[in-house]
């Protein structure tokens, strides 16, 4: 079998061919579906012991209790001190850039603000943190240290109080990085429990764990389709698909990065999907020839040469401004520019929840240490949602102080308003006010 499909858009089959590419939801699985809603109201029901009982089922992890599946703030700190000096300075070096870039978030649009008018009324924003979040770090397939990071810090600097996290933990095994992590990120109480029954505990509250304002965080298809049917209950951040990664190239980075650019996210997960768009034929030949060469070398070889059969595709492209084009239809969680002169070109994408700009900046860069967040919206919801940030942790709440004399003048307005919608207590209420 061929190790990814490649498509032309002068082809006749080109329309036809990119629907089927494009085609996939995480939430159509009927299975999944309501498997995820019998967990949530059994978790509803029965508390800790269906937490239990769904740890010990998926995860393999007998706890005679839900104590034990509580990771202490010792064991954090503890697990900080034993790994080694250089993953320490990593996982703190990426936590500052993470921190710096998302400080920034909140000098920019985080902050309250109010006016007032010529008459002394007083109109604003207030700004205030959620109280408690609940943040799922996935566990399943691979450990995440640097998604610990990427929702705990721009939750810190939001401002809130109680940080709970929990990561499932299969076998038992906990991640010493992911709870040093943790210990770096200031995560306040931490639960090996994960899946659906992870969302359904922080959604609902159970006797050991504490229900919160909001879930984020990524995950498999149960937790997507757990933290749909949560939502209402508690504020979710956003439905998190498979990973996916398109490059725009004009030929000009070595083959070699591109190939291994796309590789880094079809590791993640046989539904992954790496997407490679150029204008250059010999080149999208060049970036073939190289994944044929580098891809037996790596560990997930399995998992990437799954993820690329189903849902990869190289396309040869008209133009770069077709690239472009190609690029806005889907949408993708991550972009990469690999030009010359990517500048050129980025006023053309409109739709991406990270763009990436020039041959050096892999994407994998984003992924742990650039700064910016790398929970991001897949699965074209790039359209009309945003990376997770400072602002998912806040709230708004409007202000309004009406001046004596303000009050004459919108009495006056609210009170014919009010009348032509029938609603005479609205109108009263504005009257009385009025000299
Ligand atoms: N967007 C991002 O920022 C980002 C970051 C990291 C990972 N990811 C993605 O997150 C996903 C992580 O998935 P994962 O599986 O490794 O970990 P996960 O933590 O999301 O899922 C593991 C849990 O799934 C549940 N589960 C597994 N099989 C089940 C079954 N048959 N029935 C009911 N529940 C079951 C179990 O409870 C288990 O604890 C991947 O798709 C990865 O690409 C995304
Ligand atoms: N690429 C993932 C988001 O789609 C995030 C990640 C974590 N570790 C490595 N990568
Ligand atoms: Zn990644």
């Amino acid at each position: 079998m061929t190790l990814i499909r490649q498509l032309s858009t002068v082809a006749a089959d080109f329309a036809a061919e990119f629907e089927r590419l494009r085609h996939w939801s995480a939430e159509t699985d009927a299975a999944i579906e309501g498997r995820v809603k019998d967990i949530l109201a059994d978790v509803q029901a029965r508390g800790d012991a269906a937490v239990l009982d769904y740890t010990a089922r998926f995860d393999r992890v007998n706890a005679p209790g839900m104590a034990t599946l509580e990771i202490t703030q010792a064991e954090l700190q503890a697990a900080l001190a034993a790994i080694t000096p250089a993953q320490r300075d990593a996982l703190q070096a990426a936590a500052k850039r993470v921190r710096a870039y998302h400080e920034r978030q909140l000098q920019a649009s985080g902050q309250s603000w109010s006016y007032r008018d010529e008459d002394g009324t007083l109109l604003g924003q207030k700004v205030t943190p959620l109280d408690r979040v609940g943040l799922y770090v996935p566990g399943g397939k691979a450990a995440y240290p640097s998604s610990v990071l990427m929702n705990a810090i721009p939750a810190h600097v939001a401002g809130v109080q109680d940080i709970i996290m929990v990561v499932p933990t299969p076998d038992g095994v906990r991640n010493p990085l992911v709870l040093a992590a943790a210990a770096v990120a200031g995560v306040h109480r931490a639960f090996t429990i994960g899946g659906a029954q992870a969302v359904a505990a922080l959604a609902y509250g159970t006797a050991t764990i504490p229900r919160v304002d909001k879930i984020t965080g990524p995950g498999n298809a149960y937790v997507a389709s757990a933290k749909k049917h949560v939502f209402g209950q508690v504020g979710i951040d956003m439905i998190a698909g498979p990973s996916e990664i398109l490059i725009i190239a004009d030929g000009t980075t070595p083959p070699d990065w591109v190939a291994m650019d796309l590789f880094s996210q079809a590791e993640h997960d046989e539904l992954a999907q790496s997407i490679l768009l150029s204008p250059d034929a010999a080149y999208l030949e060049a970036v073939r020839a190289s994944m044929e060469k580098l891809l037996p070398a790596l560990p997930r070889e399995a998992t990437i040469r799954a993820s690329l059969q189903g849902r990869g595709a190289l396309i040869h492209t008209r133009s770069m401004e077709e690239a472009c084009e190609i690029s806005n239809t889907i949408a993708p969680e991550h972009l990469e520019i690999s030009a010359a002169e990517p500048g050129r070109w980025e006023p053309l994408l409109r739709h991406a929840g990270a763009i990436f700009m020039g041959a050096y900046t892999s994407e994998s860069l984003g992924d742990y240490c650039a700064g910016p967040n790398h929970v991001l919206p897949t699965a074209s919801t790039a359209r009309f949602s945003s990376p997770l940030g400072v602002y998912d942790f806040q709230k708004r709440s409007s202000l309004i102080e009406v001046s004596a004399e303000g009050a004459q003048v919108l009495g006056r307005i609210a009170s014919e308003l009010a009348h032509g919608e029938g609603l005479q207590a609205h109108a009263r209420a504005a009257e009385l006010r009025l000299r």
